[in-house]
C-alpha cells in the first residue's frame, strides 16, 4: 500500500526521539554547546513553541494521490522544502562529521549549508554530493584573505567521478556549491554560558580546514586576530566586497527584522534566511517564526525567504511554508543524527573471508533524521488536503489566541 507509514528503528519516531537519543550519546560539554543557546535560552525555547500557536485546518476529499512535496532551491528541484543549515564541528558528534551529514543530504536529495568552521575539508564534504545542491557558509571576518581563498576553494570544486570508465568533469552541469550564506548576525559571539561554565573547547590539534588551514584552533574563544570578526562590516562593503569575489549566488543568513529585509532586497541579495542563529547569539529576539509573519508581507515574491530555528516536525514545515516562506532549514537534528548514528551499527560483510564488521553508523543519524521530518510533512500535506507545497497557504492556518479562540490570519 503507497500511504502506509515508514518503520523506524532504534526507537526513535520523532525528531524529540532523537534529540533525547543523541544526545545521551554526547559528552556534556560538546551536548551543551549543541544543545544550548546564548543566555537564559528565552530565544531557544521561543524558536519551538512559537510553532505550537497556530493550528492547522485541514480540507478533506481532495483527491491527494499525486501528492507532490517537491520544491526548488538555489536553482535546484529537491524533495521537499527542507535542508540543513551550516552548523560547525560535525565531528565533535561523530567521527564521520560532516561527510556523514553530506552523504544522507545526498541521498535524500535535499540541501546542505556547509559551516565554514567545519571540521572536514569541503572538497571532502562536496565529494558525496549526487544532485542535491550545497551552500558555503561564510562569517564576516577581518582576515579578508581566509574569506577569498574560502570562496576560491569552493567555487572551485570540480566534482569528477568516474562514470564507464571516463572521468566526467560535473561541474558544468552543476556540481558543486550554488551559494554562499553570509552569516550576518556574528560581529561578536553571543554569550553562551554553558560553555563557560564547561569551559568549552576543542580537542587538541583540531582545525578548520576550510578557513584557516593548518591553523591548531583549540584557543578559538581567545580570538586570535587572524580570526576575529569583522565588527566594522556594513551593507554596502559586504556586498561590494561579495559580489568582487564570487558568482555564486549571495544569501544573507540572520534576517531579525523588515528593515533588514528591505536592505537584503535593496542591495541586490539573492535570498534571505530569517534566523536567530538558533538563539545562540542574542538572547530574547523574537522566535524566528514571530519574524516570517513581520517580513512576509512586504518581502514575499521579491526575495526568496527562508528560515530555520526550532524546526522540529513536518507540521512545523507546514506551517512556516503556510506563513509564507520558500523554504525550511534546521541545524540541530542533523547533529542529533549523527549522534544517534553513533549506536546505529551496519554490518559489513566481507564476502570472500565471511569476515563480518561493525560501523557505527552517522550517515544512518542523519538519514533518520531527514526522514522523520520528511514523513511527517508528508503526512501533514496528505491530511491538510495539499496536493503540492505552491498549494499551502495562510488559508490552512489559524492562530490559537490564549482564550483558546481560533482566529484567522
Ligand atoms: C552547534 C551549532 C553550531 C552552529 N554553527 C554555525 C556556524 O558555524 N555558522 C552559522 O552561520 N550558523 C551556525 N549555527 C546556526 C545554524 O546555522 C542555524 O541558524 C540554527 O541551528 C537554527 O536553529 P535550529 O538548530 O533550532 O534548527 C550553529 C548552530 C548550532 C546549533
Ligand atoms: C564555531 C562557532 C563560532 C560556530 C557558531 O556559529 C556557533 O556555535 O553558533
Amino acid at each position: 500500500m503507497a500511504n502506509r507509514q515508514r518503520k523506524y528503528d532504534n526507537q526513535v519516531y520523532c525528531i524529540k526521539d532523537l534529540e533525547i537519543l543523541g544526545s545521551a550519546n554526547m559528552l556534556k560539554s560538546y551536548r551543551e554547546y549543541y544543545n544550548e543557546g546564548a543566555m537564559d535560552l528565552i530565544t531557544l525555547r521561543e524558536n519551538e513553541t512559537a510553532y505550537d500557536r497556530y493550528r492547522i485546518r485541514p480540507r478533506v476529499l481532495r483527491n491527494i494521490s499525486d501528492l507532490d512535496t517537491a520544491t526548488t532551491i538555489f536553482g535546484t528541484k529537491v524533495k521537499f522544502p527542507f535542508g540543513f543549515s551550516p552548523t560547525a564541528m560535525h565531528t565533535l558528534a561523530h567521527p564521520e562529521g560532516e561527510v556523514a551529514t553530506s552523504k544522507a543530504a545526498a541521498v535524500a536529495n535535499i540541501p546542505m549549508g556547509l559551516s565554514n568552521y567545519s571540521t572536514i575539508k569541503l572538497e571532502d564534504v562536496i565529494a558525496e554530493r549526487r544532485d542535491n545542491p550545497y551552500a558555503m557558509q561564510v562569517s564576516l571576518l577581518k582576515n579578508k584573505d581566509a574569506m577569498i581563498q574560502l570562496i576560491r576553494r569552493a567555487e572551485s570544486v570540480y566534482f569528477s567521478k568516474v562514470c564507464s570508465k571516463q572521468l566526467i568533469n560535473t561541474r558544468d552541469s552543476g556540481a558543486g556549491f550554488k551559494a554562499l550564506l553570509l552569516t550576518l548576525d556574528v560581529p561578536y559571539l553571543g554569550r553562551r554560558l554553558n560553555e563557560f561554565r564547561n569551559d568549552f573547547g576543542v580537542p587538541k590539534g583540531m582545525e578548520y580546514p576550510n578557513l584557516f588551514p593548518g591553523v591548531d584552533v583549540t584557543n578559538l574563544e581567545d580570538g586570535q586576530e587572524s580570526m576575529a570578526y569583522d565588527d566594522c562590516a556594513d551593507w554596502a562593503g559586504v556586498m561590494e566586497f561579495f559580489r568582487k569575489h564570487t558568482k555564486l549566488d549571495i544569501w544573507g543568513k540572520g534576517i531579525y527584522t523588515v528593515q533588514d529585509a528591505e536592505l537584503a532586497i535593496e542591495h541586490g541579495m539573492d535570498g534571505i534566511i530569517i534566523s536567530n542563529h538558533g538563539g545562540r547569539q542574542l538572547d530574547s529576539v523574537p522566535a524566528s517564526l514571530d519574524v516570517l509573519r513581520e517580513i512576509v508581507p512586504v518581502a514575499k515574491g521579491r526575495i526568496p525567504i527562508a528560515i530555520d530555528g526550532g524546526i522540529r516536525r513536518g507540521t512545523d514545515i507546514f506551517k512556516a511554508l503556510a506563513l509564507g516562506a520558500d523554504f525550511c532549514f534546521a541545524g540541530r537534528p542533523a547533529i542529533w543524527g549523527l549522534a544517534v548514528g553513533r549506536s546505529i551499527q551496519s554490518k559489513i560483510y566481507i564476502t570472500l573471508t565471511r569476515f563480518t564488521t561493525i560501523k557505527y553508523n552517522g550517515q544512518k543519524g542523519v538519514e533518520l533524521a531527514i526522514n522523520l521530518l520528511y514523513d511527517e510533512f508528508k503526512t501533514t500535506m496528505a491530511l491538510a488536503g495539499c496536493r503540492s507545497v505552491t498549494e499551502i497557504g495562510k488559508e490552512y492556518l489559524s492562530l490559537l489566541q490564549p482564550t483558546g479562540v481560533l482566529s484567522k490570519l
